[in-house]
């Protein structure tokens, strides 16, 4: 994770590079923009030195040669993180068709620096081999950073082994199980049980696809004997109260063994009331809502055109009700919902047309990784629905917060990674298959226009996104080892014991204060060491790394160069006064300006 947090735990002593032997190129101020935050919104500028937040301000001082950006009438938002993604996916018969570089570039160039995608072995295959095998297929080709969950698809004492050894030697800190799928990643009952167990016992996040899927494979057998094999037997084989059904069956199972829930891509308004009904018990469960749910519906899976019906084809389904949307959207608003997601799944149309005679054989899966920030955008803050922190909180830093990244990820603050968007909200732009960057050819919001565009994009310190023009570089994305104990999902449930082995979220410093004691954050003798690491996550590996929050080992860039030997030339320290905001663990900011 996290170049700037990094930094907070490296011993070495602080290497001073006189100014003028520094290079210029790794620097960029992002002047006059507005900064937006979960917690608010200030004018200011920031600036940027290897891939890390290092100043937030007004006239700031900064070295010579330096780019600018001049982002007045513009937001800087954190860049969007998006949680589930499916790229190079194996899954029915096929391969999902963007890979790690076409899939993270066609991120960048919607505004999302950061993606999570799954490890999903099959069923008696192992976790740990799975897990090499994205590692080897992502590490080369991701042009942002990037993290990975794990698929819990059977269970066995060696997949309770795994599962540890990859939360306490490879960085992954999240499992999802699917309750649907049956025959091929559905798990039982008393799997989930175990799962979820597993997951509490070791201070990871417990995700899963809810639908009842010995339901789902009775219906479908049901339909197709009478006939119906087109799209339009998918959502029927699948209805709401099978979704919702699953929902609550999931929450009960977590209860049980007091394991905190993620539920990936709430599709229902009932579902969706499922978890705020958990939330208003006080039971920290998730619900993460998806750009395809909330910017498009189900209607076009009734269409006589095969190609555009199928395109539409993903579980649980898009809804038929066209309201369906408008009440994910408000269960966002109201903290109902948590977390924006993509489960970008691309499959061509070639790919699709397997289905053509039976409905249950269509590959599910939909494009969004490219275009959720828009989507979400257009629907929610142009709409009036929720302000721009509400929809950095649900497009980056809960996401980050959820899965033990944040401040490093999903906000714009001092040694943050340098993932920010240059939003214009006055510019538009309308969605096509005809100019995305995805490896489809339909896109399922074919023709929508969207306000707000990203105009600059950058992506650890670097401009992806240039006034417009894409300009990604293939591998210089990271893999983000995600530590244990993320203190938003365990701080209501965790023992004191446990409480003890964890750092708390840490306070988001928003403006530049003392100068000093920022650069003196990695240990040399400053008093500002927000992020601790946490015992808990212990890492044998050296090369697979950290050992907790907000730590990065692995592959680092060299930060020692010129990061930390400004203090001399810019700080005037005096004339600055610290903002410290305390974030509520898993807390709605309200969307409050200050
Ligand atoms: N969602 C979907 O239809 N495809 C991807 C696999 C999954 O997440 O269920
Ligand atoms: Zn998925």
């Amino acid at each position: 994770m996290a170049r700037g947090m990094a930094r907070r735990k490296m011993a070495a002593p602080v290497k001073k590079v006189p100014i003028h032997l520094q290079s210029s190129q790794n620097r960029l101020l992002i002047k006059n923009g507005k900064i937006v935050n979960a917690t608010g919104m200030q004018d200011g500028d920031v600036f940027v030195e290897d891939g890390i937040i290092k100043q937030i301000g007004t006239n700031l001082i900064i070295p010579g040669g330096t780019r600018v950006i001049d982002a007045r009438g513009r937001y800087l938002l954190p860049g969007g993180i998006d949680p589930h993604v499916h790229f190079s996916f194996e899954f029915m018969g096929q391969t999902s068709a963007d890979d790690f570089y076409q899939g993270t570039k066609a991120a960048i160039s919607g505004g999302t620096t950061m993606i999570i995608d799954f490890a999903i072995p099959k069923k008696k295959e192992s976790l740990l081999e799975q897990y090499d095998k994205y590692r080897l297929m992502a590490d080369d080709k991701v042009c942002c950073d990037y993290a990975l969950h794990c698929g819990i698809t059977w269970w066995s004492d060696k997949v309770k082994q795994e599962m540890e050894i990859l939360c306490k030697e490879r960085g992954v800190n999240s499992f999802k199980a699917f309750m649907a799928y049956k025959d091929d990643l559905m798990i039982r009952d008393d799997e989930l049980y175990k799962m979820f167990e597993t997951c509490r016992q070791l201070g990871a996040v417990a995700m899963v696809h809810a639908e009842n899927g010995d339901i789902i494979v009775e219906n479908s057998k049901k339909l197709l004997s009478k006939g119906v094999k087109g799209p339009e037997g998918h959502e029927q084989s699948r209805p709401e109260e099978v979704e919702a059904e699953a929902t609550n069956r999931a929450c009960v199972i977590a209860k049980q063994v007091n394991c905190p829930l993620y539920v990936v891509h709430v599709m229902s308004k009932e579902a969706g009331d499922v978890i705020s009904k958990y939330r208003e018990q006080g039971w920290p469960v998730y619900g993460e809502a998806l750009a395809a749910g909330l910017g498009t519906d189900g209607r076009p899976c009734c269409s006589s055109n095969y190609g555009l019906a199928a395109a539409h084809i993903m579980s649980p389904p898009l809804r038929s009700d066209p309201a369906t949307k408008e009440r994910l959207m408000d269960l966002l608003a109201s903290d109902g919902l948590q977390v924006t997601g993509s489960d970008n799944c691309t499959f061509s149309s070639k790919q699709k047309a397997v289905g053509q005679n039976d409905f249950s054989k269509i590959p599910n899966g939909v494009n969004g990784v490219e275009d959720r920030m828009s989507v979400v955008w257009e629907k929610g803050v142009q709409s009036g629905k929720i302000t721009p922190p509400r929809f950095v909180e649900i497009t980056s830093t809960n996401a980050a917060k959820i899965f033990n990244l944040y401040p490093s990820k999903g906000a714009i603050g001092l040694g943050s990674d340098a993932d920010i968007v240059i939003w214009n909200p006055n510019k538009t732009r309308v969605i096509s298959a005809k100019t995305h960057h995805q490896a489809t050819d339909i896109n399922i919001f074919e023709g929508m226009e969207c306000h707000g565009v990203p105009e600059y994009v950058i992506v650890s310190g670097r401009v992806c996104v240039d006034d417009g023009e894409l300009k990604v570089v293939q591998g210089h994305g990271r893999f983000n080892p995600t530590p244990l104990y993320p203190p938003t999902v365990y701080d209501s449930l965790a023992t004191e014991a446990e409480k003890a082995n964890y750092a708390p979220l840490p306070d988001l410093i928003t403006e530049t204060a003392d100068q000093v004691s920022q650069l003196h954050v990695n240990g040399s003798n400053g008093d500002a060491a927000p992020i601790s690491p946490s015992p808990i996550t212990v890492f044998s590996d050296q090369t697979n790394t950290p050992t907790g929050k907000g730590a990065r080992q692995e592959g680092q860039r060299n930060l020692q160069g010129s990061s930390f030997s400004i203090s001399s030339e810019v700080g005037d320290t005096s004339k600055r006064s610290g903002i410290r905001v305390h974030n509520p663990p898993g807390g709605r900011s309200s969307g409050g300006f200050w």
